[in-house]
């Protein structure tokens, strides 16, 4: 198995993902670049964001690689769900795109192969955004150069609680199946201790969002936590 050296680069660190979600106060690439430049000062190996202006704003502004994505609207596939989102990513400056490679129905009609073919032909490194066993071993088989337990919780990342952590045994199967392959553990990292815990089962990379750049999660996180 040939592993790319960015992807080697990867290798036992934090990625944080920045993102602000539609209507809410710091959704500006402006914002998002100040909080990957904060986020890279602090140790991200990488940064994951999303957006075409997210991705050229934060490329522009951090010199760790950028994992980057395309969020078109909410429901099934939204995450880079066809490979004019991923020409998009690469073209505003993702050095890695992240894509839903579930097998669910895309908006073009096309599969999840169509989709990854003309991209592995181009030379795009691609992180598949995974939600079960059956995704990550289609996404090893189709050729993907990561794969990410990302939605195994589904699409509520900014509706779920402290006390929820990421799902260590779709990770520890992923690594148990695929040693040696990049299986990076995303989704529901709320601390530190789960970040280690998630290295220990295996993960190539731990990628951390909400816990680190969703401020109104953690403060209600904070608030409820005071109502108890
Ligand atoms: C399910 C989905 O759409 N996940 C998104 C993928 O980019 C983001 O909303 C998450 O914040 C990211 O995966 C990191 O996860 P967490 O924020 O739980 O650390």
């Amino acid at each position: 198995m040939s592993i790319h050296p960015l992807i080697q680069s990867l290798k036992g660190t934090l990625i944080v993902s920045v993102q602000a979600y539609p209507g809410e106060p710091l959704r500006t690439p402006e914002a998002m670049a100040l909080m990957a430049r904060a986020c890279e000062l602090g140790g991200a190996a990488a940064i994951r964001c999303q957006g075409l202006a997210d991705i050229s704003a934060i490329k522009g502004r951090v010199e760790v690689p950028v994992i980057g994505l395309w969020k078109d609207g909410h429901d099934g596939v939204y995450i880079t769900p066809t490979l004019r989102h991923a020409r998009a990513c690469v073209a505003a400056g993702a050095d890695i795109v992240a894509i839903d490679a579930t097998d669910r129905p895309r908006p073009d009609g096309k599969s999840v192969a169509d989709t990854l073919a003309p991209l592995k032909e181009e030379g795009v490194l691609t992180m598949a955004d995974c939600m079960t066993i059956d995704d990550i071993r289609r996404a090893v088989d189709l050729g993907f150069d990561i794969v990410s337990t990302t939605l195994s919780h589904g699409t509520a990342a900014i509706d779920c609680t402290m006390a929820d952590g990421p799902d260590l045994p779709l990770l520890r199967q992923a690594a148990k199946e695929f040693p040696g392959f990049p299986v990076v553990c995303e989704g529901r990292v709320h601390t530190p201790d789960e970040a280690r815990a998630a290295m220990d089962a295996g993960a190539w990379a731990v990628v951390v969002g909400t816990a680190i750049t969703h401020p109104t999660s953690i403060t209600s996180w904070f608030a409820a936590a005071l109502d108890a």
